[in-house]
């Protein structure tokens, strides 16, 4: 890195003009993508606005694959006792730093399938829409740059991969590499994963489609370290004139006219010292705060379910009782444990190492009728079955619940079909921490009205709704018949956790209470895409319902999350916002 001090655009507080065209709340994965694309052609000014540092460590670039979680560079946030959890509380992992989630990521690069994001077009409520497969295809495409995988390890793994659904744009400096790693072990699993019913092996992890396949890290080629927002969206770029970066402040009002217009911001030092500033924005104010924040950020500047704000004293200038509702997560379970008791004897393979970062790049991506053949019909039955309301939290209002029964609707086909992706583990040898790709339960994340400015209160309420706990039993089940299935059976797996005394479905249930977590890091859904009347926030042209030059672009606009990492799916939709937001201009 250079030093901080040779970004010109990397300016304090006080360097701060009095307006912008544009300005950027939070400098993370979306923002800075967002910020890059909106200063190239030297017509308008930007300014972010982000609540940490300019990390310029290494541990930052090395750190990851699989790990990441540099502490030092993330928030300090617990969730509320999860009653469905037997009461746990659990720790809520995000980035606070200048590429915020990015920067402290496990770099895994996956993509959702086409359904998955056709659902979010479904849900437009009839809107004509471009929120699905073939409408982000190009977004997709201009997010990551891929760097093709070796010959080596296409032999050696059989990775496949697909030119079409990937882009190597020149401007685009955000690279997905595939990992030059991979074992006998996981080659011995990818084949007796490929041999089980229903498991469909895809060309590309990209294409759309889920089964059995390879997936990328972002990870920059050349260097052999972190590819991230900063990386990819400010370095290269930070002397424009026109694209000026301000941290360690926390935004904590948007402010409007009288005809709830955005006109600006104001902003505090997060270090509690000094005084606000406010900037004027010209032409619009983006909000990139994450899942976690925008609806903070939201909700402190009178947007917001009324009934919330009224308990905080906060004036009300738009009632919209979907900001911070409609939270989800991928759910997972840290530790299945299973052994051969009869060892195999696995293929040696030895992929030449290309680059210092490895990551697990072997996943199998499966919808509910192959995880669950016999019981998908009974478990989407009884979804639909239930009264949208029965499950969210006692005093939802109603248009969150009609959003709810709509995605009801939705998800109760996607449980009947391959397309969707339920079950997901990495492959890395036996067994394996399965994930809920696609939970149903549905949390909050709102400010806490007592303290409104410290950090807001995050909800899982997971597994308030009771069939994410029925499919999490047949993931216990699947993994069961899977590892003494076809050639597998000669090995005798014997499993340990949750192992022989947990059998029935009752007894699997009570133990993966004390087992799952509800968060992998990737949430979503608080200030979701979706009409005014279903309990959305935002339109189809990412602006907030009621306002005007207000948009969110970050990763809580997804309506329902994808059976994937989100980070690529989060750069997309930020290439997507760049899009609309310029053809306002
Ligand atoms: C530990 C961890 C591991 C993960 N692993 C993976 C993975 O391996 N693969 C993958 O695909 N995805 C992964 N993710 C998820 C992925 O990184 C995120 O989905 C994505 O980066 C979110 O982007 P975002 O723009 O919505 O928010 P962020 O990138 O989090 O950006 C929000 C920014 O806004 C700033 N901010 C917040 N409030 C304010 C305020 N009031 N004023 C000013 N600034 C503010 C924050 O400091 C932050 O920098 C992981 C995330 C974490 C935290």
């Amino acid at each position: 890195y250079p030093a901080s001090s040779q970004y010109a655009s990397h300016i304090e507080a006080r360097a701060v003009k009095d307006e912008y065209d544009y300005i950027i709340v939070g400098g993370g994965t979306a923002g800075l993508t967002v910020g890059d694309r909106l200063t190239a052609d030297g017509k308008y000014t930007v300014l972010v606005i982000e609540n940490g540092v300019l990390d310029n460590s290494t541990a930052i670039l090395t750190g990851g694959a699989g790990g990441g979680m540099n502490a030092a560079r993330m928030y300090t946030i617990n969730s509320s006792p999860q009653s469905g959890l037997n009461n746990r509380v659990i720790s809520v992992g995000i980035g606070r730093v200048v590429g915020g989630s990015s920067a402290v990521n496990g770099m895994v690069v996956q993509r959702g399938t086409a359904e998955e994001y056709n659902l979010w077009g479904d849900l437009s409520g009839g809107q004509p829409t471009s929120w699905n497969w073939k409408g982000l295809l190009p977004s997709f495409r201009r997010a990551m740059h891929l760097t093709v995988p070796s010959e080596n390890l296409q032999r050696l793994m059989n990775v496949t991969y697909d030119l079409s659904v990937w882009g190597q744009d020149p401007d685009t400096k955000v690279y997905a590499t595939y990992s030059e790693s991979g074992s006998g072990q996981q080659k011995f699993f990818y084949d007796a994963y490929k041999s089980y019913p229903g498991v469909h092996v895809p060309k590309d992890n990209g294409n759309g489609e889920n089964g059995l396949s390879f997936f990328l890290v972002s990870m920059d080629p050349t260097a052999s370290s972190r590819s991230y927002a900063r990386t990819g969206h400010w370095d290269p770029v930070a002397n424009r004139p026109n694209y000026e970066l301000v941290t360690g402040q926390r935004v904590n009002k948007i402010n409007f006219d009288s005809s709830i217009t955005a006109t600006g911001v104001t902003f505090v030092p997060v270090s509690g010292s000094g005084a606000a500033t406010t900037v004027r924005a010209r032409k619009e104010v983006i909000l990139a705060a994450g899942t976690v924040h925008t609806p903070q950020v939201l909700e402190l500047s009178g947007i917001g379910g009324a009934d919330l704000l009224k308990k905080a004293n906060i004036p009300v200038l738009v009632d919209l009782p979907g900001v911070g509702s409609n939270f989800h997560d991928h759910t997972y379970l840290p530790f299945y444990g299973i052994r051969f008791t009869k060892n195999p004897t696995y293929p040696t393979i030895q992929v030449p190492r290309a680059g210092n970062i490895q990551s697990a790049n072997l996943g199998v991506f499966l919808g509910l009728p192959v995880v669950a053949p016999d019981a998908f019909e009974r478990i989407a039955s009884n979804f639909e079955a239930q009264d949208p309301a029965a499950y969210l939290p006692a005093d939802t209002h109603p248009t969150i619940i009609e959003g709810y029964r709509q995605q009801q609707k939705l998800l109760g086909k996607a449980m009947r079909s391959k397309g969707t992706t339920f079950f997901n583990t990495m492959i890395n040898g036996i067994g394996g921490a399965p994930q809920n790709l696609r939970p149903v339960s549905r949390g909050t994340i709102h400010i806490n009205p007592s303290n409104p400015q410290g950090e807001p209160i995050v909800d899982y309420r997971a597994l308030s709704n009771p069939i994410d706990l029925d499919v999490f039993v047949e993931f216990i089940k699947f993994f069961r018949r899977f590892h003494s299935y076809g050639t597998l059976a000669q090995y005798q797996a014997q499993e340990t956790a949750p192992g022989a005394n947990v059998q029935t479905d009752a007894q699997i249930a009570t133990w993966l209470r004390g087992q799952l977590n509800p968060s992998v890091y990737h949430p979503v859904g608080t200030a979701a895409k979706m009409p005014r009347e279903w309990g959305g926030v935002v339109s189809e042209d990412l602006l907030v319902w009621g306002t005007k030059k207000l948009s969110v672009i970050d990763g809580s606009i997804m309506p329902v999350i994808v059976g994937a990492t989100t980070q690529q799916t989060v750069y997309a939709i930020a290439e997507k916002a760049a899009e609309i937001i310029k053809a306002r201009q």
